[in-house]
């Protein structure tokens, strides 16, 4: 099982002023899925995304991320868990500002200890892929929203994560750009076989679920396994960028 989640409440503040953000959730996933998590503002998405990827507890419950008890591992260890297994893109991009687009996606394989020049054309090539090969060297702040969006989304595939986690990877894009990132995460999932989640209000990004999940004041409404809906993802295109990607991974050794 990829994640598994077991009657994980997520209670915020104390004394008077209590929000249940997740309220009993039980789920378990297996490698290779796509689950797209939808539901109204303030539902507990985030909160939901942010326990799967370790950077916050439950309440109560259990939580198992690849086989592992996360819920109980102390923080200096998760550390290293999420850096090999899970990559994140959040609502706020998070780009570290002091480094250019390129370097900023090249930074989890740099942290991997993969050497700096081939990090770096694995960077580019993910960006090419999100349409921003003349942005490699730019940064943050020379950077439109969308484009931080798209950079931040190469970043969170670039160490082939097997757990790939995305709070809202289109909302701030065109349509153009946001069927080019869908077209990556799909290659990630369908091709590596990562395990996806992604919060999202965009029906487009729904397509590639091979699960459909609602939330709603923090309790989880699953629907029926919907069949992948036909992608806007040119086939043929995914494969060369399969190709693409596993070459320069081969050349990485990752
Ligand atoms: N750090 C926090 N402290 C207190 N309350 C919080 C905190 N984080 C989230 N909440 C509350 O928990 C509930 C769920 O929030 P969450 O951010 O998970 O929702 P969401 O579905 O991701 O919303 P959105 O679509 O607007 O991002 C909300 O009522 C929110 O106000």
């Amino acid at each position: 099982m990829a994640v598994e989640l077991k009657n994980v409440t997520k209670v915020y503040g104390n004394g008077s002023v209590k929000t249940v953000a997740l309220d009993d959730v039980s789920l378990s996933v297996t490698q290779g899925e796509a689950v797209v998590l939808m539901g109204p503002s303030g539902s507990g998405k985030t909160t939901l995304l942010n326990i799967i990827a370790t950077l916050d507890r439950p309440t109560s419950g259990e939580v198992y991320v690849l086989g592992v008890d996360v819920a109980k591992m102390p923080e200096r260890k998760l550390e290293r868990f999420r850096l090999r297994n899970i990559g994140y893109l959040f609502q706020s991009y998070n780009l570290v500002p002091y480094l250019t687009a390129e370097q900023n996606v090249a930074l989890p394989l740099v942290t991997l200890g993969v050497k700096k020049e081939l990090a770096l054309l694995k960077a580019r090539l993910l960006l090419e892929l999100v349409g921003l090969e003349k942005a490699a060297a730019l940064y943050p702040h020379q950077m439109s929203g969308g484009m931080q969006q798209r950079v931040a989304v190469a970043r969170a595939l670039a160490a082939n994560p097997p757990i790939l986690i995305l709070d809202e990877p289109t909302s701030n894009v065109d349509p153009d750009n946001a069927s080019q990132v869908l077209g990556l995460i799909y290659v990630v999932n369908k091709l590596f076989k990562s395990t996806v989640f992604i919060a999202t209000h965009d029906p487009e990004v729904a397509r590639i679920a091979t699960r459909l999940v609602y939330i709603r004041g923090g309790k989880l409404y699953e629907t029926v396994e919907p069949p992948r809906r036909e992608l806007k993802v040119d086939v043929e295109r995914a494969a060369a960028v399969y190709e693409k990607l596993k070459h320069i991974d081969e050349l990485i050794g990752i």
